[in-house]
């Protein structure tokens, strides 16, 4: 696997009402950074910071008024070559369909990729082996918003994970679990990476950050 390359980023949300962009502090600005398969990284910073706003853009969901992504030799220019290339978000707030079960959320970017039955044979198969790997095969049946918020980011987690990405960025992802599921996905983050994977993890939790290989520390959207 590559390493995650980001070269001079910055961005500034739109405007809104009378402000203009000139007027607004970019939320990220000229941030760099590089990346090694294998690591599992922390992005930590207060509130506000950037954390968010900087993992959408190295997934290409945002695009940075200045400033590249690269994976290895690809220049990552757009959403669709960050998912061909296996650069997998799990947000902050799960981004999972509310009305649909676990078990049908977590295979939906897989079966998105390809019209080939066994692909999407296979796509089920991880999907339940991913919800196996956070606690939750069981309550695979059940919707979304019949699950707690907790059981609702280890859902989201596992839609990462079956995705098996070479790049794989969580947004917050312990921040509504128990210390045991904590524990648990941050294992799985770590066997993410060991397995060769980039893993940069955005995360208020002083323990997590600890456990991590590295840190990168964001303050109003520059690296400190
Ligand atoms: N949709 C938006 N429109 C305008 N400004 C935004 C938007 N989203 C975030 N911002 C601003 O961009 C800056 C960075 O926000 P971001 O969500 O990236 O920070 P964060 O470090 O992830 O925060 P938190 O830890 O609270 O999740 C903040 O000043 C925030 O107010």
């Amino acid at each position: 696997m590559s390493s995650l390359e980001a070269r001079g980023l910055r961005y500034r949300y739109p405007t809104t009402g009378r402000t203009t962009v000139g007027d607004r502090a970019a939320a990220i600005d000229d941030v760099s950074m590089s990346l090694a398969p294998g690591r599992l990284v922390a992005l930590t910073g207060p509130s506000g910071s950037g954390k968010t706003t900087l993992l959408w853009l190295l997934a290409k969901l945002l695009e940075p008024e200045v400033g590249t992504v690269r994976l290895g030799d690809t220049a990552v220019t757009d959403l669709s070559t960050a998912q061909r290339v296996g650069i997998a978000l799990v947000p902050q707030g799960n981004g999972l369909a509310a009305s649909l079960t676990a078990r049908e959320n977590v295979p939906l970017p897989l079966l998105a990729r390809t019209r080939r039955r066994r692909a999407q044979a296979a796509a089920g198969e991880r999907s339940d082996t991913a919800l196996d790997a956070v606690g939750l095969r069981e309550s695979g049946g059940h919707l979304i918003e019949e699950l707690s918020g907790g059981q609702q980011q280890r859902v989201a987690i596992a839609r990462g994970l079956a995705l098996a990405p070479a790049v794989l960025l969580a947004d917050e992802p312990t921040s509504e679990l128990d210390h045991g599921n904590r524990e648990r996905v941050l294992h799985l983050l770590r066997g993410v990476a060991e397995r060769g994977a980039t893993v940069l993890m955005a995360t208020h939790d002083p323990e997590a950050a600890a456990l991590a290989d590295a840190q990168i520390a964001l303050d109003e959207g520059r690296r400190v």
